[in-house]
Order: C-alpha cells, then sequence, then structure tokens
C-alpha cells in the first residue's frame, strides 16, 4: 500500500482529490476522517497541513505527497520532486502600498517585508544584493502595511485581487510555481512499483487535458488536404458519410494549436466540426 499526502482543506485539496478520481481511484471522503483507503488501489491517503507534507515525505511517514513548488523550495525539499502536476498555479511576487515610491528591488534596502516564505525571499534578495528586514508571519500577510508591521510583503498571488483589495501593488515576481507529485528517496521496490502504476495513469489524465477530440465532415476532393493538418495519434481515421461523395474524419488535435487547425481546417472546406474532450490518452 502506498501512502499518499494531501492537503487537507485549501487551495490544494480539490485538484489533488480530482486529480485521483481522474485516475479511476475511488475513496470516501469524510470531513472528519484523516486518513483513507481507496476501495480499488492500493493507496492511502492522508490529509494533512501542507507545510508538513514535505516533512513527512522526506522522513518516509508518507511515501508521496502533492504540495505546492513554493512550500517544498521554502523548505529545501526540491530534491524529492517529481512530477508538476499543473494544478494551483501561482507565483511568490513583492508587493508595495499603491501609493508608495518603487522604481526597483533596490529601494527595498533596510525595509521591514512581511512574508510566509522568508528563504524564498532571503535568496531572492541575496542575488540582488539588498538587505532587508525580514518578518515571517504565517498568514494573512496582505493585511501588513495597513496595520504598520511592514513597508511592503511577499505573499502568494494569482488572479491579483486580494492584492488590490488591500491597496497593494504587484512590483517583483520572485518565484513561480505549481503543484507538484513528491517522493519519499527510498521507497521499496514494491512502493516503487504501485508508484509507476499511479504515474502511468497520471501521464494518461495530463495527455488527454492537453488534447481534444476532433470530428469533421468533408467533401471526398478536400480530404486529402484536411488529412494533412490533422496530426492524429497515428493519422486521422477517416470514415464514409451515408451521402455520397462526402466523409467524415476523426482526429486529435492539441489544445495549444487548437484554433489555429480550426481556421485552417475551415478555409479547407471542413464542415460540421465537432470538438469534443478526451477522458483518457494511452500512447
Ligand atoms: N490564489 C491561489 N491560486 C492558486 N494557487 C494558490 C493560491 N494560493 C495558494 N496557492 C497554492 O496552494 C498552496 C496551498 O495554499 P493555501 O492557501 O491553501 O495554504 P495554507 O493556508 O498554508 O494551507 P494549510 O492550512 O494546509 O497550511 C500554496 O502553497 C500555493 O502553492
Ligand atoms: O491573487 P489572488 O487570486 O487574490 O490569490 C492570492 C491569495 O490566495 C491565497 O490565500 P487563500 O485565499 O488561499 O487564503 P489563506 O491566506 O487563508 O491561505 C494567498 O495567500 C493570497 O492571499
Ligand atoms: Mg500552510
Amino acid at each position: 500500500m502506498l501512502r499518499l499526502a494531501i492537503q487537507k482543506s485549501g487551495r490544494l485539496s480539490e485538484d489533488s482529490l480530482k486529480l485521483i478520481r481522474e485516475c479511476g481511484i475511488s475513496f470516501i471522503t469524510s470531513s472528519l476522517k484523516l486518513k483513507t483507503e481507496s476501495t480499488n488501489f492500493p493507496l492511502e491517503i492522508l490529509y494533512l497541513r501542507d507545510d508538513d507534507i514535505p516533512g513527512y515525505v522526506a522522513d518516509g511517514v508518507a511515501d508521496i505527497g502533492i504540495v505546492g513548488e513554493n512550500v517544498l523550495v521554502e523548505e529545501g525539499k526540491q530534491e524529492l520532486a517529481i512530477e508538476p502536476l499543473g494544478f494551483s498555479k501561482c507565483r511568490l511576487s513583492l508587493a508595495v502600498p499603491k501609493s508608495a515610491e518603487y522604481n526597483s528591488v533596490d529601494d527595498l534596502e533596510g525595509k521591514n517585508i512581511a512574508t510566509s516564505y522568508p528563504n524564498l525571499l532571503q535568496s531572492y534578495l541575496d542575488e540582488r544584493g539588498v538587505k532587508a528586514n525580514i518578518h515571517t508571519i504565517s498568514g494573512s500577510v496582505e493585511i501588513a502595511p495597513s496595520i504598520g508591521l511592514a513597508d511592503a510583503i511577499c505573499d502568494i498571488v494569482s488572479s491579483g485581487s486580494t492584492l488590490i483589495s488591500n491597496g497593494l501593488r504587484e512590483v517583483e515576481r520572485v518565484f513561480k510555481s505549481q503543484a507538484v507529485l513528491i517522493a519519499h528517496k527510498g521507497l521499496s521496490e514494491e512502493k516503487r512499483a504501485i508508484l509507476d502504476k499511479l504515474l502511468f495513469r497520471i501521464h494518461a489524465v495530463q495527455r488527454a487535458q492537453r488534447t481534444k477530440y476532433i470530428l469533421l465532415n468533408a467533401p471526398n476532393d478536400k480530404v486529402d488536404e484536411i488529412v494533412s493538418l490533422l496530426p492524429g495519434m497515428k493519422s486521422p481515421t477517416v470514415l464514409p458519410l451515408a451521402e455520397k461523395g462526402w466523409s467524415s474524419v476523426h482526429s486529435v488535435v492539441n489544445e495549444d494549436d487548437f484554433w489555429e487547425i480550426i481556421e485552417r481546417l475551415r478555409d479547407a472546406g471542413a464542415q460540421g466540426i465537432l470538438v469534443i474532450p478526451i477522458e483518457k490518452m494511452i500512447s
């Protein structure tokens, strides 16, 4: 049985559970139970505070875990990372009061900066030769300037609305983060085999999320040109339609190229284009 540590409640919880469920792993959750076992996969889930997850995985109390890169690197445990997961994307940024004068990071020399990430901030300032006083607080960091605790803050930003609501302005991006899968260094062979099985499923889910299934109709004389625009897993499928002289073309396209390909397909004579999400994709 592999032990997975995830955040009990917070910004990582929902997407972590969603990923595990998308891997076809079933389990029953209850807000009071801090440990659950899957009913169809050798996995036990521990629900923890996110800051504790890297330490538990490093010690082998948990075998694997899901945590933000910001927390992992802050705790100096980046060597545990095995896979970026693509969710909980955010950045650690420096921000100052809206009205404060700010030209460059040098303006922070001798200033008081509140943060929950003293190590990440310290190395950022060290690299730029700036000496500031770092005040470590564990939450509600954005309040610090307005209550006279600090001149600036360094905290997580995503949409930026928390900064705006607290009269702050983002001035420097210190660290880019997303959720990562981490694993204990000395996993037994048995546990490593379960982890490989889980990774196989995670990759299938991730590939599917980046790809769309596309179906379209085309007159037969346009099929060759349309097929040349579509990559497909091997090559596109072409099937005859009931209506003579027409075919249906099926393929998969990458989300990043999606809109450009659609335009080119229409120009080439494709009609009735349907785009469908893919649940799993195994190459
Ligand atoms: N606004 C956001 N958008 C996207 N990701 C975020 C955001 N805020 C935080 N994160 C990511 O999610 C992680 C957990 O954030 P959260 O605010 O839930 O942590 P926390 O309050 O420290 O939780 P805990 O109670 O478990 O200690 C952060 O370390 C970061 O990686
Ligand atoms: O840029 P935004 O989209 O506004 O997001 C940023 C906010 O999100 C996080 O806090 P969260 O809401 O998770 O609450 P917490 O401070 O209680 O952890 C983070 O600490 C910021 O305060
Ligand atoms: Mg925390």
